[in-house]
């Protein structure tokens, strides 16, 4: 989970990019469902051509029969060029290639079937595939209008030719099909886009929260849960690679005591002193700082042994003092003391154990005791403890 949310918090994506993924990703729906309505339609004209119409000619079937034969065979070499071409060009010039067939295919039967059998079942099957193109391609324009276009045209060719119904009627008919397909396209289209942005919204609002959730509020350095996730990153680098890392435990006082005095927006104004101190003490840009408890402070430092801890611990103990001493000197008698505990990685330590000295070299500094506070860097030894 841990190493899921440090990916999600790196994978920052803009709203239009992943807009434009979940239009790629519909559009994949749309092939499948506009394809599938195909069969279905082609084998309900099947079904009812052979077995249903009495007045279904020799000719007509075996018109269909080929048609399908043809039909059926672009569809398939389109569908596995498809799969091959990458998805972007798949989604744009495809998703034309394919509906310009489809919709041509029904446009080209719809007549032939009409003419030589009056097979009239054609007109709802017609329409049943216009409904479908425009839910299957309404996140496309292109596409959408030449599946629907060339049906739009033989319905009109069919019955102005055929003379099956009144020529203005027919006008009337085709016209309100067409503003009923942009309507629904339009409606549909907000609503996808509404929704889109809606999920990249919350999207975005998770990453942030999960963000926060690893930084302090106060100082804005990393917090407690973070530093493990760091920790076990760096056990397992330093593992991989053989070498040095240090982990050092910095307690700063007197933190509580002044905030008992001044008050928590003076104790926050000296804890963001405090951070500066500590940030301008480390110089190598993997060094981690975070804040582990209310006057607590941990560094990870890679690829340094204790020697090199102790010049990083002398360096941050200046820097802390020159940010705070002004100001704790001016509300309390007590002066401010860096209390540095550097505990050295061996290949035998995990994370736990590594929290384990951390505790016993906290426990070594007598923090209950302030007459005992005082600068101090002390290297803690796991052998000597216990
Ligand atoms: N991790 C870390 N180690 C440091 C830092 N500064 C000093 N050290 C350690 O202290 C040793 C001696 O430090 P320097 O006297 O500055 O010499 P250096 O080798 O030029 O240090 P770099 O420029 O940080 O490589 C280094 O080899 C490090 O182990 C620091 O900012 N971060």
């Amino acid at each position: 989970m841990s190493q899921g949310m440090i990916r999600q918090i790196e994978l920052r994506n803009d709203g239009q990019h992943y807009f434009e993924q979940q239009q790629f990703q519909r559009q994949e729906q749309g092939w499948k469902l506009i394809i599938g309505t195909s069969v279905l339609l082609l084998t309900l004209v099947a079904v009812e051509l052979f077995w249903f119409v009495p007045t279904a000619t020799s000719s007509s079937k075996s018109t269909f029969s080929g048609f399908v034969a043809i039909f059926g065979a672009i569809a398939s070499v389109l569908w596995l060029v498809a799969q091959a071409v990458p998805f972007k060009v798949r989604w744009q010039s495809v998703s034309v290639a394919l509906a310009c067939l489809l919709g041509g295919g029904w446009a080209l039967l719809f007549p032939l079937l009409i003419h030589q059998s009056h097979f009239l079942s054609a007109y709802a099957y017609s329409d049943l595939f216009l409904f479908l193109s425009v839910i299957a391609f309404f996140s496309y324009r292109p596409a959408l209008y030449l599946a629907v276009v060339p049906i739009l045209c033989s319905l009109l060719v069919t019955d102005t030719y055929f003379g099956y119904v009144d020529n203005a009627i027919t006008f009337l008919s085709i016209g309100s099909r067409f503003i009923i397909i942009i309507v629904v396209r339009e409606c549909l289209y907000h609503w996808f886009h509404a929704s889109v942005w809606h999920e990249f919204e919350e999207q975005r609002l998770r990453q942030e929260l999960a963000s926060v959730a690893l930084i302090d509020p106060v100082t804005g350095l990393q917090n407690d849960k973070h530093f493990e996730l760091m920790l076990d990153r760096e056990i397992m680098a330093a593992r991989r690679h053989n070498s040095d890392l240090t982990v050092m435990m910095i307690n700063i006082e007197p933190l509580r005591l002044y905030a008992m005095t001044c008050g928590h927006q003076a104790s926050d104004y000296l804890l963001k002193r405090v951070t500066k101190g500590l940030r301008r003490g480390v110089y190598r840009p993997r060094d981690f700082i975070a804040r582990t408890g209310s006057s607590e402070f941990a560094l990870l430092l890679p690829d340094t042994d204790a020697s090199g801890a102790e010049i990083v611990a002398e360096r941050m103990q200046r820097h802390v003092h020159r940010c705070c001493d002004m100001l704790v000197k001016g509300e309390l008698e007590q002066p401010m003391a860096v209390m540095i505990s550097i505990v050295e990685w061996a290949p035998n330590m995990n994370v736990r154990t590594i929290r384990r000295h951390m505790r016993d070299a906290r426990s070594q500094l007598n923090l209950d005791e302030p007459q005992k506070w005082a600068d101090s860097v002390s290297c803690y030894d796991p052998v000597k403890y216990h």
